[in-house]
């Protein structure tokens, strides 16, 4: 049966702009993202979302709202990675470099797609028009998408 892994992926927005970070090494490195990482033992997943935004890049949110999930597999490796999205408005703190992400405020009309997952340019828009999502994602590499499915949902 295939191995499971339980990621979060959050989105910090303000009313014209969105927080990406520059991963700086490891999956996905020299790739704009939200923020995130594992789930670990002991704790769920909303509380390892707010603890990978505050180790990432230093902000506190304790209003995460969960807006989608997203389930990506790779022709070449026989995981699948279960990511989990949240957004928020409501935070604390100044967006701070850490080891893993670089913070910059991007304007919604200007999102760098062609330097972040390939799979953004298709439930961004989802996210940015404020709907919860479902999707699959089969990869080849990391930047071919063989096979897609997305779905708006009501609820998660
Ligand atoms: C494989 N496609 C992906 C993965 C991904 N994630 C984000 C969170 N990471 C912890 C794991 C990988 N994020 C996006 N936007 N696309």
């Amino acid at each position: 049966k295939m191995l499971k892994k339980v990621l979060t992926l959050v989105l910090v927005t303000e009313p014209r702009r969105v927080l990406l970070g520059l991963k700086k090494r490891g999956f996905g490195e020299g790739r704009w993202n939200g923020f995130g990482g594992k789930v670990e033992k002991g704790e769920t997943i909303v509380e390892a979302a707010k603890r990978e935004l505050e180790e990432e890049c230093g902000l506190v949110s304790d209003e995460l709202k969960r807006i989608g999930l997203l389930n990506f597999e790779f022709v070449e490796d026989p995981v699948l990675l279960e990511v989990h999205v949240f957004t928020t408005s409501l935070y604390k703190g100044i967006p701070t470099e850490s080891s893993e992400m670089k913070p910059e405020w991007f304007d919604l009309s200007n999102i760098p797609f062609h330097q972040m997952w390939p799979d953004d340019r298709y439930w961004f828009p989802l996210f940015l028009k404020g709907s919860k999502f479902t999707g699959y994602f089969l990869f080849q590499g990391h930047n071919d998408i063989i096979k897609h499915t997305l779905t708006e949902v009501d609820t998660l």
